[in-house]
């Protein structure tokens, strides 16, 4: 990770030392570059501590309209209102760019001096139960703690691994200590709260962290942890928390990247200017995705308390409706969103907006398990096959959408379209056959089988099961389907009569692409010459449902074609006006999931 060569620093911090102190800096490639277009215009929201976020950006006001026009290639027409869909399109995905934030936080937090206490037991039958004050902790006190500790393992697959090339540490598991500190009550959990829950709305907000204390973990000279994500326990974990209590250490920064975002925690450079007169502790809370490490501790201990964050409803009292204000990146994604649809040349028989999920989710397998417990149960048999992430509806990751993606679907919401995840796979087709591979929206339920892979009827089996998505290319075009084109032949052949779950293909336009971080892997047992189990995958998509032009009670209702918007719009040739191909609300009736406000 490139994480410790030159940086632009920005000081990240919450706490009293946030300006001064360059131990929290963050990069970000993309931003770097944005920069050296528009100067003044960035980090309004990303490099100051909370007090800041809900400010107006000014600056980003003033700059977002150009470094949005940026995107745009240079023959676009200056006024927004003559706009074709496809420059709408560009600026819906520039904004979203442009809205992500870093995906974890950090800083230093004020806390009471009795805050900082830590009981152990020091483990086997003749053990005995001690105490560290971490206000002002001897050093003999600490390496004492240090020697009660088991080696810290690691999760590899299916497995837990010690493995000292990838992680040195000491850990106490939760039934071997008791902390003193309090992480709600203290103020640390309502610091961390708006930055991993961003990008929701009112309805969304009505949910809170709850953090659920993990392990005790030392870090001695030498001790370090090489790159990894923290595993989720649950669908509803959305992050880590570590808080560093304040023992004298050196080295141990903890490095974090997620996409182009890069950044370094040095917990004990932050805890060094503080003293037993002000009590602190520093803390970091990541999503679950970001990749973390933490480099060699070099002379000390780094003691720490990580904690696991779930995402929960609270409760309805004291529920604000529409308090969020909405920064000025994500207003222009809903103003894109709402320029898009009321363009009458685009989608005219309606479809759907994919954006490939930006961050990465945990999985839940029928039984409920996370795929890592699922793999040590995983019986090869005929009836786990199917994909378990795509069984039922996808309701549970609603809840627990993170950063860009929760925003995608909050502006939806907010223009009035609905949205949902569904799986997205590439079909496989007959080897004879010179056409091109399809994606198919996985429906409510894919339930793979028995299937004759020489046949192909993995490729018919998921058109038959879930929808064939019509990708618009990126300059705009869709290479759209007629329903009965030769492209479709097959289709006519499957159609048996058991099309549960299936539907007519149906217009997509790719806003954000589909990345393989939540690839979701299907058994089939498959007969060739030989009966075998085989995998297709599928990666998690957000789709967000554009109505047909017209369709009552929702935002097209009034969009209808002007007589000069016969003619084709040269770049999106969207809407042709088959019936029997459109996607509209009613095909997604039993989507249970699907949030149209
Ligand atoms: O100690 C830290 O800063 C991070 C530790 C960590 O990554 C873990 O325990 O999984
Ligand atoms: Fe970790």
């Amino acid at each position: 990770m490139p994480v410790d060569g030159p940086v632009m620093g920005h000081a990240t911090l919450n706490g009293p030392s946030a300006k001064k102190n360059k131990a929290f800096v963050t990069t970000d490639a993309h931003r770097r570059q944005k920069l050296r277009r528009a100067p003044a215009a960035d980090g309004c929201r990303h490099a100051h501590g909370s007090a800041d976020r809900h400010q107006p950006h000014h600056h980003g006001r003033l700059f977002l309209r150009d470094r949005l026009a940026s995107s745009l290639p240079p023959t676009t027409k200056t006024m927004p209102g003559t706009w074709s869909a496809s420059e709408h399109l560009r600026v819906l995905s520039s904004a979203l760019e442009l809205s992500a934030t870093l995906p974890y936080t950090a800083g230093v937090h004020l806390v009471s001096g009795d805050d900082l206490g830590v009981y152990y037991h020091t483990g086997g039958d003749a053990g005995e139960t001690r105490f560290v004050d971490f206000c002002a902790p001897a050093e003999g006190d600490v390496a004492q703690l240090a020697a009660a500790c088991a080696p810290a393992s690691f999760g590899l697959g299916p497995a837990d691994v010690l493995d000292e090339r990838y992680r040195k540490a000491g850990k106490l598991d939760v039934d071997k200590f008791a902390a003193r500190l309090d992480v709600a009550a203290s103020g640390i959990l309502e610091a961390v709260t708006p930055y991993l829950l961003d990008g929701r709305d009112a309805d969304e907000q009505d949910a809170v962290l709850v953090a659920e204390m993990y392990k005790l973990n030392v870090y001695g000279p030498g001790s370090f942890f090489k790159d990894h994500k923290d595993t989720p326990r649950s669908e509803s974990m959305i992050g880590s928390l570590v808080i560093v209590l304040p023992s004298p250490h050196t080295g141990g920064a903890l490095t974090l990247s997620h996409g182009s975002h890069t950044g370094r925690f040095d917990s004990s450079a932050l805890l060094s200017e503080h003293s037993a007169a002000t009590p602190s502790v520093a803390y970091v809370a990541f999503y679950s995705d970001v990749v973390h490490a933490v480099e060699p501790v070099l002379t000390g201990h780094r003691v720490t308390l990580t904690y696991n964050l779930f995402v929960r409803p609270r409760a309805r009292a004291g529920y604000t409706p529409g308090s969020r204000i909405v920064p000025a990146p994500e207003q222009a994604l809903e103003t894109a969103l709402r320029a898009l649809i009321a363009e009458p040349k685009f989608m005219r028989a309606g479809g759907l907006l994919a954006f490939g999920l930006s961050h990465q989710y945990p999985a839940r397998t029928a039984a409920g398990k996370t795929a890592k417990e699922k793999d040590k149960t995983a019986a090869d048999t005929i009836d786990n096959a199917g994909d378990e992430l795509n069984t039922g509806s996808h309701a549970y990751l609603r809840g627990v959408l993170k950063g860009n993606d929760a925003r995608v679907r909050s502006a939806a919401s907010r223009v009035g379209l609905g949205s949902f995840v569904r799986l997205v796979y590439d079909t496989e087709e007959y080897s004879w056959s010179k056409r091109k591979p399809r994606q198919v929206m996985a429906g409510s339920q894919m339930e793979l089988e028995w299937l004759d892979t020489e046949f192909n009827s993995l490729s018919r089996a998921m058109k038959r099961r879930g929808r064939v998505l019509v990708a618009q290319d990126a300059a705009g075009h869709a290479g759209r389907l007629s329903p009965r084109s030769d492209d479709d032949e097959d289709m006519e052949d499957e159609d048996d009569g058991d099309a549960e779950g299936g539907g007519d293909p149906v217009d997509c336009q790719w806003v954000t692409p589909r990345r393989k971080h939540n690839e979701t892997a299907s058994r089939y047992m498959a007969t060739g010459n030989q009966a075998t189990i085989e995998y297709i995958y599928g990666d998690a998509v957000l789709f967000v449902v554009v109505p047909p032009l017209g369709k009552k009670g929702t935002p097209r209702e009034e969009v209808t074609p002007s007589e000069s918007d016969v003619e084709e719009d040269p770049e999106v040739k969207g809407g042709d006006d088959e019936e029997e191909d459109t996607m509209d609300e009613d095909d997604e009736e039993e989507d249970e999931d699907e949030d149209t406000e």
